[in-house]
């Protein structure tokens, strides 16, 4: 055995599994061997909760089986649905699951609840102490009390403790070595790895090149805007203590005329357009169609006077000076990402040739003997196919205001893959590979990635998504007579799964956020990180940056009670029901691209047994 026994803990209760109780009993078990005395022995998979199932022998079965195939646990304990009574079914779920029992840890177990129970109850209480048939776990079924599921896990502790090297001497322990870690801890990896990396570098763009570019400083307006006091209608400057009444027309001020026009004295108006500026003494604008003509003149020129119909208010369809943009204020702040309305404010500010953040260099490659480049035309020979994730992965990527690099398809060769993934490493900010990150003798990317820095999770409990893989890995000099790497700067790695569906999933979870935080100015980041508030537990799992929304789900959907998944959505707007309304966009095999296809979200669908109803509210990103 090479470190701590992996521990799965399962309760199983109709109550808790319905939310109307607490799991007592998963926090307890959970504190005992995280305790002290235990925790040299015993790590908890899984976080800090319990897997919850309800008293159902499938859903109870499925859920252990689910567990030991993942080969992330080499203990199952179960809790709950021992007794006597109909529903108590957890020994009858497991035991199609079973091989050798160990009846003398069941008989330490009746003999501590003959010894600290009151009531003679505990010899209707049917525990369960077994190897698992198909996989090197050992499966505990404990009674459902809190107090009696401890009392009676606690003295077979070093029974199980002993016990290791025989079970995993038989079938080898093959699962992966990386636990299965909740998406909260996933998030939380990806921020901290960002939060540390150094501010971007800066460079100047055209204006016109701008869009979509991150702002590296601030946008301070040095002057007010409008300028001056600009009229807001066509029609006439006043002065508005004179009220309505019939007036002299005593000049006429277009937009853009540059000649300062004369004072406006009280008893006369000055025809005027929008846009232009309002002669000095009038305070107000009143609109043509407000007037009437008195003395239309010769009709060449102005009307020679006018009669306001209504009286006005001082400032009157007026934009008075800095009333749009006053002078000081921070029109844009540094870590905007440039929309069109702001080319419009950096124009109207004189501003051509902002600051932005050098875009994030992201290194993108395909693992795969299987693959062959997306243009391969003809039938392919057998065991080949396209290389459809690049494509997509760039095209994603292509709306980010990033750089790509295209490293092209790698073969499951170490020598090839190593060697792609240095030269991703010394010229990339971010290394984004698909494929080779599950269990088979050619996954070869984890363990490469391993070797040139720190991997931070290899599992995520996540429904597609699994094997997703995050490092960091030390920034190589592309060459001898290159500047040394920034001091704690590092170069991050997603390895996305193979599965087309699973990459895409992934990279909208991990690294669109992460690469809208990677080109963010490092104060800028820093604050959306600490806003993220992630390092609280009970803040949103996912990574911040995520456009989320809620919809109601337009028909049943079956959950999974080993992962919580992402269900590729349709959202359509129901006004009788004032919500959006989500449905599934078919089968969701990982392989299955076209389920992704059309998708405008991904419906968070809980880690459970029973399936969420039609109308139940479920919360979606939106892609
Ligand atoms: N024994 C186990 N096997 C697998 C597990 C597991 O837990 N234990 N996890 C499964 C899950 S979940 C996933 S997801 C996949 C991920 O596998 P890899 O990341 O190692 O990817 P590959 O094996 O290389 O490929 C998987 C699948 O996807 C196809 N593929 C790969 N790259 C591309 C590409 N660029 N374009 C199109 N299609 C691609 C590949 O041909 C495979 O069919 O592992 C499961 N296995
Ligand atoms: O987790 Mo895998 O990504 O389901 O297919």
């Amino acid at each position: 055995m090479t470190d701590r026994l992996r521990v799965g803990i399962v309760t199983v209760s109709d109550s808790v599994s319905q939310g109307k109780s607490r799991d007592a009993t998963g926090a307890g078990l959970i504190a005992l061997l995280c305790s002290e005395t235990w925790s040299e022995s015993f790590c908890v998979v899984g976080g800090h909760e319990a897997h919850v199932v309800c008293d159902d022998e499938e859903a109870i079965g499925g859920l252990v089986e689910d567990m030991m195939a993942d080969g992330s646990v080499d203990v199952v304990v179960t809790a709950g649905g021992t007794g006597p009574s109909p529903r108590d079914v957890t020994p009858e779920a497991l035991a199609p699951l079973l091989g050798k029992r160990f009846p003398g840890i069941v008989a330490l177990m009746h003999m501590i609840s003959a010894e600290k129970s009151p009531s003679p109850f505990w010899s209707l209480s049917r525990p369960v102490a077994a190897l698992a048939a198909r996989y090197p776990v050992l499966v505990i079924a404990l009674p459902g009390s809190p107090k009696g599921a401890i009392e009676c896990l606690e003295p077979v502790l070093p029974s199980l403790v002993i016990s290791d090297p025989c079970f995993a001497a038989g079938p080898s322990r093959r699962g992966s070595k990386y636990p299965m870690i909740p998406l909260a801890e996933a998030t939380k990896a990806v921020l901290d790895a960002v939060a540390g990396l150094p501010s971007p570098d800066t460079i100047t763009v055209a204006l016109e090149a701008a869009v979509g570019r991150v702002l590296a400083e601030d946008v301070v307006a040095h002057a007010d805007f409008p300028p001056f006091p600009a009229s807001m209608k066509d029609g006439y400057a006043v002065v508005a203590a004179d009220g309505a009444g019939t007036y002299p027309v005593v000049d006429d001020v277009v937009a853009g005329a540059n000649e300062a026009p004369p004072s406006l004295q009280p008893g006369s108006v000055v025809r005027i357009t929008t846009g232009a500026p309002l002669p000095p003494g009038a305070d107000a604008v009143v609109m043509v169609e407000r007037t009437e003509v008195a003395d239309a003149g010769s009709g060449d020129g102005p009307e020679l006077a006018v009669t306001i119909l209504d009286s006005v208010q001082a400032g009157a369809d007026v934009r008075p000076p800095g009333c749009d943009i006053a002078a000081g204020t921070t029109v844009l702040a540094a870590g905007t990402v440039l929309t069109p309305a702001d080319i419009g404010l950096l124009a109207t500010l004189g501003v051509v040739a902002p600051r932005v953040v050098r875009a994030p260099r992201v290194v993108l490659l395909s693992t795969g003997t299987e693959l062959v480049e997306a243009g391969t035309e003809g039938e392919l020979p057998r065991g080949r196919i396209r290389d459809s994730n690049r494509p997509m992965l760039a095209a994603r990527l292509a709306a980010l205001p990033v750089e790509v690099v295209d490293l092209g398809i790698v073969a499951d060769d170490e020598a090839a893959v190593a060697a792609a993934l240095a030269h991703a490493a010394a010229h990339g900010d971010l290394v984004l590979t698909s494929g080779g990150v599950s269990m088979g003798q050619k996954d070869l990317v984890k363990p490469l990635l391993a070797t040139m820095g720190s991997i931070h999770f290899g599992r995520v409990c996540l429904k597609p998504g699994k094997p997703t893989t995050f490092a960091t890995l030390a920034r190589t000099p592309a060459s001898a007579d290159a500047a040394p790497p920034a001091p704690g700067d590092a170069v991050l790695a997603f390895a996305l799964p193979g599965n087309p569906v699973s990459a895409l999933v992934t990279f909208e979870l991990f690294v669109a956020p992460a690469l809208a935080l990677l080109a963010l100015p490092l104060a800028t980041r820093t604050a959306a990180i600490a806003a993220a508030g992630v390092r609280d537990p009970s803040a949103p799992a996912l990574m911040p940056g995520l456009a989320l929304a809620g919809a109601v789900l337009g028909h049943a959907i079956a959950c999974d009670p080993a992962r919580p998944e992402f269900h590729r959505v349709v959202l359509q707007w129901s006004a009788r029901e004032s919500a959006f309304v989500a449905n599934s966009t078919g089968v969701q095999r990982s392989s299955r691209l076209a389920s992704a296809s059309g998708a405008s979200a991904l419906a968070f669908i809980p880690q459970q047994s029973e399936p969420l109803a039609k109308g139940a509210a479920v919360d979606v990103v939106l892609l």
